[in-house]
C-alpha cells in the first residue's frame, strides 16, 4: 500500500471529464512522476490531492487518512507540501525573511507579515531559517532580495520553504518550467540530494522528459483524464501506447 492512494477519482467541469476513474498509488520514499499531454488532467489531479478541488467521486488517502473535505492548510499539516509552477515567494523580502515565513507559520499555526518585523529577538526562528538555507546551499544569499534571484534559486528557496515544514510528501508542479538548462540541471541535482538526505516521498508533474527520466522511479502516464499505464521509467520509455499517446509516435 502506498503513502498516497487515489482510488476511482473523477472530476468534471461542466460537460468536460477532466479526470475519469483515476487510480494512483505512490509508494513511500520514492519519486513518482505523473506525465501526459497538455490537458491530460495532471494539475486537476494535483489540486484534488491538496484540497484545492474536491473530486466528484472516489477517494484520496494519505498515510491511511482521507484528505477529502479538508482545507488545504489541514492537508499541509498532515504532511503534504506543494511547490507551485510559479514560485510563491515574496520578491520584496530577503531570502532569510522568506525562509522565516513557513517556520513562523508552523510555530504559530498562522502567519502575518508583521510577525517578521517583531522577530528581532526571536533567535530560534532566525537560527532555524539560517540552518535550512545552509542545508540548501543558499546561506551566502540570505540577505539578497528574493526578487533578484535567478529562476533556479527562486525555486530552490521555495523548495527550502516547503521542506522547513518537514513534509512526508512533496508535490512538485512542473518545477523546471521556463528554466534554462543550467538551472534545470541544478534543480535535478537538488531534488536528488533532498531524496538522498531525507525520508521523503516526491510526486512530480513534469513535461521535460530529461527531468522525468533523471529522477523518477515510477511513472504514471495520464491521457484524457485516465491513467494509461504506470510502470518503471525503462518500461515507460518503450511502451507503444505511451509513444503513441504522449510522444506522438504511431505504435
Ligand atoms: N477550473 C476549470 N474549469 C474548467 N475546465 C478546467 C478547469 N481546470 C482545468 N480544466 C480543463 O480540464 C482539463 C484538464 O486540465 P489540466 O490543467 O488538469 O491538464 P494538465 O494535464 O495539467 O495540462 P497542462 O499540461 O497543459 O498543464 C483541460 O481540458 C482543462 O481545460
Amino acid at each position: 500500500m502506498g503513502i498516497l492512494e487515489v482510488k476511482n477519482v473523477s472530476k468534471n467541469f461542466g460537460g468536460l471529464k477532466a479526470l475519469s476513474d483515476v487510480n494512483l498509488s505512490v509508494r513511500e520514499n520514492t519519486v513518482h512522476a505523473i506525465i501526459g499531454p497538455n490537458g491530460a488532467g495532471k494539475s486537476t489531479l494535483l489540486n484534488c490531492l491538496v484540497g484545492k478541488l474536491i473530486p466528484d467521486t472516489g477517494s484520496v488517502m494519505f498515510d491511511g487518512q482521507s484528505v477529502l473535505g479538508r482545507h488545504p492548510y489541514e492537508i499541509n499539516q498532515m504532511g503534504i507540501s506543494r511547490v507551485f509552477q510559479t514560485p510563491e515567494i515574496f520578491g520584496d523580502l530577503t531570502v532569510l525573511e522568506n525562509m522565516m515565513i513557513p517556520i513562523l507559520a508552523k510555530r504559530d499555526g498562522t502567519f502575518e507579515l508583521n510577525a517578521l518585523t517583531s522577530i528581532g529577538s526571536q533567535k530560534d526562528v532566525i537560527e532555524r531559517a539560517e540552518h535550512m538555507l545552509e542545508e540548501m546551499s543558499m546561506a551566502d544569499k540570505r540577505h539578497f532580495h528574493s526578487g533578484s534571484l535567478s529562476r533556479g534559486d527562486k525555486r530552490r528557496l521555495e523548495i527550502a520553504m516547503c521542506l522547513s515544514q518537514e513534509p512526508r510528501l512533496l508535490l512538485l508542479d512542473e518545477p523546471t518550467a521556463g528554466m534554462a538548462r543550467a538551472d534545470t540541471n541544478n534543480t535535478i541535482d537538488l531534488l536528488k540530494q533532498i531524496k538522498e538526505e531525507r525520508d521523503i516521498t516526491i510526486a512530480i508533474i513534469e513535461h521535460d522528459m530529461h527531468v522525468v527520466f533523471s529522477l523518477a522511479e515510477r511513472i504514471t502516464v495520464l491521457a484524457q483524464g485516465t491513467p494509461l499505464v504506470e510502470d518503471t521509467p525503462e518500461n515507460i520509455k518503450g511502451h507503444p501506447k505511451v509513444r503513441e499517446a504522449y510522444l506522438g509516435e504511431s505504435a
